[in-house]
């Protein structure tokens, strides 16, 4: 990976002020949130119990135990907003009890982002019962500094369903599990809450949606040399392996060295979630080390099937660039390298999710040397990936990743700087959200040789 000032930035400016920004994706996550309340129909759960002053007490409690200035405005609006709308629309999925959940990950929230601002002290005990609206501010508790670098990583694996697509934020259950670090666990599995009524389309559907997608892999634009050494593979995955694959990552993201947030000891965090498998890559450090330093945990291996498919893409790329010689390819092997791949940077983005541009380039001397490609899968919503010759999102080209795409970079654009500006959302194929479930959002999976 990336080193150095090319940090893997988390959001798509090259600034880091700008990824930063405090409170951006809480409000609109939280009203999102409410509306979908309107949208899922009715459930068993009564608001009867949570009257409209309870609630109007705990938004005062939570504003009251955070030194004033340090609170987004947009956390308390939501918090606000989603209260009174959830009573004014009579049934909806959150339960008294959810909600009472998800205030207090929503309080968790302004300690993350005042972290790097001096803040530190107040954190918050996420998993803490609460007992009543009056003992709200005692989740408030001081924690020694030495206790910091593991509370990110365990704070960021409780803010995930603050940033999270309607379609799966009204399952309280959905991503924390557990109270520590190694613990917390991110399923990249959607959450079907069980009072919601669901549109399933049909099997019909989702059929015709994969011959669709086989269809396009055959087509002529399937296979394109984006510049020398990149190439990209259209629709190269196949709908059934696509659903493999996201099974395999989800099954390995809920276990030991799963999914969790990685952050920079300054408090900033990259905007996705993150596994390795093979050896870790460690932001803080920018190296690639054989176990996660916040929780001791062995990323696992990468499963053979999946090690199959990136063997089959450098051989489709290569008797491509055979075929086309005449467009400047003079030797295909050595535009892109075969490789062995031992790591595997798996990253789920929401919705909100980005990457700023950066260099992959925490791999072993010998590796970059040769120029050992990348080689990137693409799953769910469509991203929007920028790459160029420099850190410039002006200057950088732009092409839409789908699900399915599989692109190269190796020799000669081995040191491309690229990133993730967007991701659109309800992008994702039917097949990839019914019967993968993959939650609203984008997998990708970047195997390297070490
Ligand atoms: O998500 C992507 O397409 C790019 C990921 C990436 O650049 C990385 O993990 O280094
Ligand atoms: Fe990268």
């Amino acid at each position: 990976m990336a080193g150095g000032d090319d940090k893997r930035t988390p959001g798509s400016s090259s600034s880091s002020s700008r990824w930063r920004k405090p409170g951006s994706r809480h409000g609109p996550g939280l009203e999102k949130r409410s509306a979908e309340c309107q949208k899922e129909g009715p459930c068993s759960s009564s608001h009867s119990v949570w009257s409209k002053k309870a609630q109007q007490q705990m938004v005062t409690a939570v504003q009251q135990s955070i030194p004033e200035g340090s609170l987004p405005q947009t956390a308390t609006q939501g918090l606000e907003k989603r209260s009174s709308e959830c009573q004014k629309e009579g049934p909806c999925s959150s339960s008294p009890s959810v909600w009472r959940k998800k205030v207090q990950q929503q309080m968790v929230t302004p300690v993350q982002q005042s972290r790097s601002e001096g803040l530190l002290l107040q954190t918050v005990t996420p998993v803490q019962p609460l007992k009543s609206v009056d003992s709200l501010p005692q989740m408030v508790t001081p924690v020694q500094p030495s206790v910091v670098d593991s509370l990110c990583q365990m704070v960021g694996s409780v803010q995930i369903s603050d940033s999270l697509d309607s379609r799966s934020t009204s399952c309280a259950s959905e991503s924390v599990v557990g109270s520590g670090p190694g613990a917390a666990t991110f399923d990249v599995f959607r959450c079907v809450s069980k009072c919601s009524v669901e549109v399933k389309p049909s099997l019909l559907d989702i059929n015709r949606e994969k011959r669709r997608a086989k269809e396009l892999a055959k087509s002529a634009n399937a296979l394109q040399r984006l510049r020398p050494g990149m190439v990209l593979l259209k629709n190269f995955l196949k709908p059934d392996d696509q659903v493999k694959i996201i099974k395999q990552c989800r099954e390995l993201g809920v276990g030991t060295g799963g999914f969790y947030q990685p952050c920079y000891k300054d408090g900033s965090k990259l905007n996705l979630r993150m596994m390795c498998l093979g050896k870790n890559w460690d932001p803080d450090s920018s190296s690639y080390v054989d176990r996660r330093p916040f929780d001791g945990a062995q990323p696992p291996k990468i499963p053979e099937e999946l090690t199959k498919f990136v063997k089959d893409a450098i051989d489709a790329a290569h008797a491509f660039l055979k075929q086309s010689g005449g467009q400047g390819t003079s030797n295909p092997l050595k535009e892109i390298p075969p490789i062995s791949p031992d790591i595997c940077i798996v990253n789920f983005y929401t919705t909100a999710g980005k990457l700023g541009l950066h260099q992959d380039k925490d791999e072993t001397k010998s590796s970059l040397a040769k120029n050992l490609p990348v080689v990137s899968f693409s799953l769910g919503d469509t991203a929007e990936f920028l790459y160029g010759d420099a850190r410039d999102e002006a200057k950088a080209s732009k092409i839409k990743l789908e699900s399915g795409d599989v692109l190269i970079f190796g020799g000669q654009s081995r040191h491309i700087f690229h990133g993730v500006s967007t991701i659109t959302p309800k992008t994702a194929p039917t097949y990839v959200t019914e019967e993968a479930k993959l939650r609203p959002g984008r997998l990708n999976l970047t195997f390297r040789q070490y």
